[in-house]
């Protein structure tokens, strides 16, 4: 489909000197014939300067004073000579603008170079260079240093930051060795790869040598202009130059080894092309593709430029170098796939980037020989320059006619077609503010007034149209990528599919050239009637598809709108739901803050808790510990006392046969006392049977029958009783000791229950006693004082006669410190009722023995258990 088309044009600039004194074709290479040229004089514009100052060494006097961005004061020593003879004041200068010490390269670049960049892309041709004295930073704004680069790599990188996607091929551009260029074939272009592949084989050795230097350090400007016009095709070429001692040496030049040690180039000739346009003739074009290489081809140039040490400045430039960069750039053809092969529709701009020599006093440099001569030739091409530049402000000024000194030296030679108006000149003054520098520092001031007067013409721009449509290089790519994807899609004939992209664009072939030589040329007219109904067909067809394209365009422009209605709609609510979105983050925030809080509270506490743990658990340690120490004194007694057991079963075998050895001494004893009983009881037996006929007596007892006082008859009777009947009236005798009661020791008076008054005639005798109720004390008994015991029980007989019992003993103390009670006496006191019968008296008294025995027995159990 060929519908849909729209007609238009593609915009060129033709550079064309306006001056007024000759009107010559730039670059541009123009058929005056066929193409009908336009010529609009451009306007002028004055020669930009922009001044920079370096920072001054420590301790330097400073004798510049930057007073505004455009405006600086020069302030005269007031020690220096000359400036008594001269009036004082200070100098007041106005620039472009004004860059202090504290200026960075980049702020330069993007003030002054930027632009000329910009123009250069768009065509147009720019000249900058720098000017001052000697070690005022020319150098160093223009190269700059590897990790700070000056304006040169800046606009390099921004070139090529602009056209990398638009390149040609390499060697499709080719310099023609006159300052022009030859579009060549892409088979031609390819052969030329290949040639020069094989050269480089041959001189890699030679350039790896003359341009190692590392560009790792370096930091790319990123700037990129956009305004690039897309359908052409660019190619980028550098050259390199000095002008030494006036004369011109290519600094790229591939020459032998041994030139390049003894320094003896071969100079060049500056000339004038078909164009006129000035030239170093068969100078070296290097095309480069990429920053880093034209910087390689620069530090190569950089190498073999001639620099030297001087007294002030140990890199001093010795000649002025020319670093150029040439931009050529074409149309795309109607396919928008290669260069438009025709040599007219090519632009060619460049931009030269000059790095002058310092200007020097001989009586500060204290130059001689080389360098004498050197500084001199360096003054006197910069005279020049000045020169011409205060003609041309003369002539420009007051319209005279002087003829510009141009060819006086080769620097204003090579740059006059820039002065003569061929594209936009700037100039960077470079100052050492030292107050040193002070003289010569004025006389570039006087310098930099001149030029800043002198006015250059501005190119004019003019249109040339080849039926080209824009978007060619778009369209082909988008064709391209569609033809991929249908062959990825499986289509096998894509190559068949011939669209010519520049038809849906164009709106018919060029008018045939239709000559009318003669007046009656009917068929002439008639063609051309033809030709136009045709495009007036064509233009019908299109203006329907025009109203076509212009509805659904408003149809869709009018979806769109209510899209875009819909779309606002949307991205309201949804504006609202991020709000509300946006709130509850922020009150979960807030949620989180306080569950962070409080989980920080937590970790504390769990903190405090472990520690509180750590405690406890060395707490349950040391418990443990003394529970083991507990359970292992208890296994200890445990084993003690089971040992104890043992030795105690062993004891108790022990005492058990003592027991019996002590039983058998007691048993012993007691068949002793019972015999001792027997007797009594025989005595008693005899006693009751005298107790009829007379008083019973005992030889160990005395019984003395008296009345009790409780008895139930007032009749009573004394009965005398004694161990032996034959001791006779002793028991009337008082002054006789009774029985053995009335021993020397002291006596212990045992009386178990308080005992019954006894109102009896015979009481015992205990000249010194004690007595006690109860015999719980060993000490009452185990004592050196008590060696007689006495004990009392009464009782009620079987006839209900009271019975007083004195049972006698000797205490006998034992070796253990206890005490051996021996009874070996009985005395019994009795108090008969007369009323009461014998026999009943007789087994009263029988019942009575028997329970004297049990006394006794349990008596004497009870001392046992006493001493025991
Ligand atoms: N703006 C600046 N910032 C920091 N250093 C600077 C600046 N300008 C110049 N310099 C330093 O001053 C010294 C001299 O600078 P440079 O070589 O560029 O001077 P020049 O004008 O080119 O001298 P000549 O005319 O002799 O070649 C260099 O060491 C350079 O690094």
């Amino acid at each position: 489909m060929t519908t849909g088309v729209e007609v238009l044009s593609v915009e060129f600039r033709a550079v064309y000197s306006s001056s007024g004194f000759s009107m010559k074709p730039a670059r541009y290479k123009l058929s005056s014939k066929k193409t009908p040229v336009k010529v609009r004089p451009g306007s002028k514009d004055l020669v930009k300067v922009f001044c920079r100052i370096r920072p001054l060494h420590n301790n330097e006097e400073s004798c510049v004073k930057v007073t505004s961005q455009t405006t600086l004061s020069l302030l005269p020593p007031e020690t220096r000579g000359s400036h008594r003879l001269a009036n004082c004041k200070e100098i007041h200068h106005t620039f472009k603008y004004v860059f202090d010490a504290k200026a960075t390269q980049k702020e330069v670049f993007d003030h002054v170079a930027l632009p000329l960049v910009e123009n250069l892309i768009h065509g147009k041709n720019g000249l900058l260079f720098t000017y001052g004295v000697t070690g005022s930073g020319k150098t160093f704004t223009m190269a700059g240093e590897p990790h700070n680069g000056g304006i040169m790599p800046r606009c390099l990188d921004v070139i090529f930051n602009s056209i990398s996607s638009y390149q040609a091929k390499k060697f499709i551009f080719k310099p023609d060795k006159m300052n022009d260029f030859d579009i060549q074939s892409e088979t031609d272009a390819v052969l030329d790869c290949q040639n020069e592949i094989h050269c480089a084989r041959s001189l890699k050795t030679l350039r790896k040598k003359e341009s190692d230097v590392d560009l790792s350090q370096r930091i790319p400007d990123g700037t990129k202009i956009e305004s690039v016009v897309e359908d052409n095709s660019y190619a980028v070429f550098v050259t390199y130059v000095e002008i030494y001692n006036n004369a011109v040496y290519d600094l790229l030049e591939n020459v032998p080894e041994d030139i390049i040690r003894s320094r003896q180039f071969q100079s060049k000739i500056v000339r004038e092309d078909a164009s006129h346009n000035m030239y170093v003739h068969s100078v070296t074009e290097i095309e480069v593709k990429s920053t880093e290489e034209a910087f390689d081809a620069f530090n190569k140039g950089q190498k073999r430029k001639r620099m030297a040490i001087t007294t002030l400045n140990s890199e001093s430039s010795r000649s002025h170098s020319v670093f150029t960069i040439r931009l050529v750039q074409a149309p795309l053809d109607s396919q928008g796939e290669h260069v438009f092969q025709d040599r007219k529709a090519m632009c060619i701009s460049q931009l030269s980037l000059v790095d002058l020599a310092g200007s020097e006093r001989t009586n500060r440099t204290k130059n001689s020989g080389q360098r004498l001569r050197e500084a001199g030739n360096i003054n006197n091409s910069l005279m020049t320059l000045r020169t011409c530049l205060e003609i041309l402000r003369e002539n420009q000024l007051y319209g005279a006619n002087k003829m510009v000194p141009y060819r006086d030296s080769k620097m204003t030679l090579l740059f006059k077609n820039y002065f003569d108006g061929e594209g936009q000149v700037e100039m960077i003054v470079c100052l050492n503010p030292s107050i040193e520098d002070y003289d010569e520092t004025v006389q570039v001031m006087k310098f930099t007034e001149t030029t800043q007067e002198v006015q250059i013409s501005q190119p004019a721009i003019r249109k040339l149209d080849f039926g080209l449509a824009p978007g060619r290089r778009k369209a082909s790519h988008i064709f391209k990528q569609a033809l991929q994807k249908m062959e990825d899609n499986g289509h096998k004939e894509t190559s068949d599919i011939d669209v010519d992209i520049g038809i849906v664009y164009s709106l018919l072939p060029a008018l045939p050239c239709l000559e009318l030589t003669d007046p009656s040329m009917d068929t002439l007219i008639k063609d051309l009637a033809m030709f136009l109904e045709l495009r007036m067909n064509r233009k019908n067809i299109l203006l329907k598809d025009w109203h076509q394209k212009h509805q659904d365009f408003y149809k869709r422009l009018t979806e769109v709108e209510k899209e875009k209605l819909l779309a606002e709609q949307k991205c309201s609510s949804l504006k609202t739901a991020v709000e509300q979105g946006r709130n509850k983050i922020s009150a979960l925030e807030a949620r989180l803050v306080g569950y962070e809080s409080y989980v920080m509270n937590l970790e504390q506490q769990v903190e405090e808790k472990e520690v509180t743990l750590v405690t406890l658990k060395q707490e349950l340690e040391n418990q443990e510990i003394l529970l083991q120490e507990l359970l292992e004194k208890e296994r200890l007694r445990k084993e003690y006392s089971d040992r104890t057991e043992v030795d105690k079963d062993k004891n108790s075998f022990f005492t058990l046969k003592n027991l019996k050895e002590q039983e058998s001494v007691l048993k012993t004893q007691m068949r002793y006392q019972e015999q001792k009983l027997r007797k009594v009881k025989q005595i008693l037996t005899e006693d009751s049977c005298l107790s009829t006929h007379a008083p019973r007596q005992s030889t160990k007892s005395l019984a003395i029958i008296c009345k009790p006082p409780v008895l139930k008859t007032n009749i009573s009777s004394h009965v005398f009783s004694s161990q032996s009947c034959k001791r006779g009236p002793a028991v009337s005798n008082r002054r006789h000791r009774r029985s053995q009661s009335a021993g020397d020791g002291t006596w212990l008076e045992h009386r178990p229950v308080p005992a019954i008054e006894l109102s009896t005639l015979m009481q015992p005798l205990m000249k010194r006693y004690k007595s006690v109720t109860k015999l719980t004390d060993v000490k009452d008994i185990a004592n050196s004082k008590t060696s007689k015991y006495c004990l009392m029980t009464q009782e009620q007989d079987s006839s209900g006669e009271l019975e007083t019992h004195l049972y006698k003993a000797d205490v006998v103390p034992t070796v253990g410190g206890g005490a051996q009670v021996i009874f070996n006496d009985v005395e019994t006191l009795k108090q008969q009722s007369p009323t009461t019968t014998p026999s009943r008296k007789r087994s009263a008294s029988t019942s009575k023995l028997k329970d004297t025995e049990a006394e006794c027995a349990m008596f004497m159990e009870g001392h046992k258990r006493a001493r025991h």
